[in-house]
């Protein structure tokens, strides 16, 4: 699972986190560096660090996405300002639509789409129904 806040919305994220703490601790996160740190420093929530987002983070959640590693991506953006890495941000978004990956905006969405994750992590992967 990717946690990635813009600095507007990290609060709101470490809200979230906070709220959700026993079942993020059952996951394996991956985070942008300064979201990551935050997790870290604040709930004690452990995240592989990729970059920060403006140097390539995004980017590199994306490459993991595309690898079928990334079950959900709770993503809050910050709809009032811009980034200087806007690009790197709607590709981002729009890697997560291609690979039809549950993508989380705000709080709202990602308290829906969380359990389903966790399950998702927590089963083997389904096996073909046997056309025999
Ligand atoms: O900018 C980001 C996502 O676009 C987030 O990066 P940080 O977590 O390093 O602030």
């Amino acid at each position: 699972m990717a946690l990635v806040a813009h600095d507007a919305k990290k609060t709101e994220l470490l809200d979230w986190a906070a709220r959700h703490q026993e079942a993020l601790r059952g996951c394996r996160l991956v985070a942008t560096r300064t979201t990551g740190e935050l997790l870290a420093r604040r709930l004690g929530l452990r995240a592989d660090l990729v970059a920060s987002g403006p140097l390539g983070g995004d980017q590199q959640i994306g490459a993991m996405i595309v690898e079928e590693r990334i079950a959900l991506l709770v993503f809050f953006t910050d709809p009032l300002g811009t980034q200087p890495h806007e690009s790197d941000v709607r590709a981002l978004h729009r890697l997560a639509v291609v690979h039809d990956v549950p993508l989380a905006s705000n709080p709202a969405s990602a308290d829906v789409l969380l359990p389903d994750a966790c399950l998702r992590m927590a089963a083997p992967a389904p096996v073909e129904a046997d056309a025999a």
